[in-house]
C-alpha cells in the first residue's frame, strides 16, 4: 500500500497536532453547550473520531451517508443520500464533519438540507480543505489544512475504498490509479 504513495502531504504528527488545535477551538467556541456532531461517512469516520475525543463539551455522535462520487477521481455532481440520520435536529447545535470539501456540491447539499430541520445552529468542520475545485459556494467554520488540487488519500480518505486506513494524508501515485 505504501508503494502506491508519491508523497507524504500531512503527517501523522501533524494531524494529531491540528486536531489538537480544532478540539480546542470548538470546545472555548461551543462552552456551556452539546454538540451534535454529524459525520459524513465514510470518509469522516477517522477524523470524526479523534476529533471528538478532543473536544471537552459534550457531544452526541450521528452519521449520514451522502454520496456524489463513485469510484472516480471526479464528481458525478449527483448527491444522494443513502442514509440519513437518526436523531431529530430541532434545537441542536449541529456540527458537520467531513474529511474534505473539493467541489462543495455535497457540503452545500447537506448545509441546506440539516437547515431545514430547525437545529439551534449549524456549523461545518473539515480536515480538508481545495478551494480551488469549488463549484458551489460552502461556508467552512473549522479548517484543518487548506491543500492544492492533488488527489489525496488516507486517515479515512480512499480510493475505490482503498487506503482509508493509512495514518497520513498522501498524494496517490499516477500509476495507483490507472493515471
Ligand atoms: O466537495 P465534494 O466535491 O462534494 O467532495 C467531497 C466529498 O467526497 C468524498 O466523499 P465520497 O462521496 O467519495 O464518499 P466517501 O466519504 O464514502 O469516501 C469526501 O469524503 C467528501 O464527502
Ligand atoms: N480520496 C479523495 N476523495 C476525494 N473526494 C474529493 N476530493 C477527494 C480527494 O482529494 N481524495
Ligand atoms: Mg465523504
Amino acid at each position: 500500500m505504501m508503494n502506491d504513495i508519491k508523497e507524504i502531504l500531512i503527517d501523522k504528527d501533524q494531524l494529531a497536532e491540528r486536531v489538537r488545535e480544532l478540539g480546542e477551538e470548538i470546545s472555548a467556541d461551543y462552552a456551556g453547550k452539546e454538540i451534535l456532531m454529524i459525520g459524513v461517512l465514510r470518509g469522516a469516520v477517522i477524523f470524526m473520531a479523534d476529533l471528538a475525543r478532543a473536544i471537552s463539551v459534550p457531544v452526541a455522535l450521528d452519521f449520514m451517508a451522502v454520496s456524489s462520487y463513485g469510484a472516480s477521481t471526479s464528481s458525478s455532481g449527483v448527491v444522494r443520500i443513502l442514509k440519513d440520520l437518526d436523531e431529530e435536529l430541532d434545537g441542536r447545535h449541529v456540527l458537520i464533519v467531513e474529511d474534505i470539501i473539493d467541489s462543495g456540491l455535497t457540503l452545500n447539499y447537506l448545509v441546506e438540507n440539516l437547515k431545514s430541520r430547525r437545529p439551534a445552529s449549524v456549523k461545518l468542520c473539515t480536515l480538508l480543505n481545495k478551494p480551488s475545485r469549488r463549484k458551489a459556494p460552502v461556508h467552512v467554520d473549522y479548517n484543518g489544512f487548506t491543500i492544492p488540487d492533488y488527489f489525496v488519500v488516507g486517515y479515512g480518505l480512499d480510493f475505490a475504498e482503498k487506503y482509508r486506513n493509512l495514518p497520513f494524508i498522501g498524494v496517490l501515485k499516477p500509476e495507483a490509479y490507472g493515471g
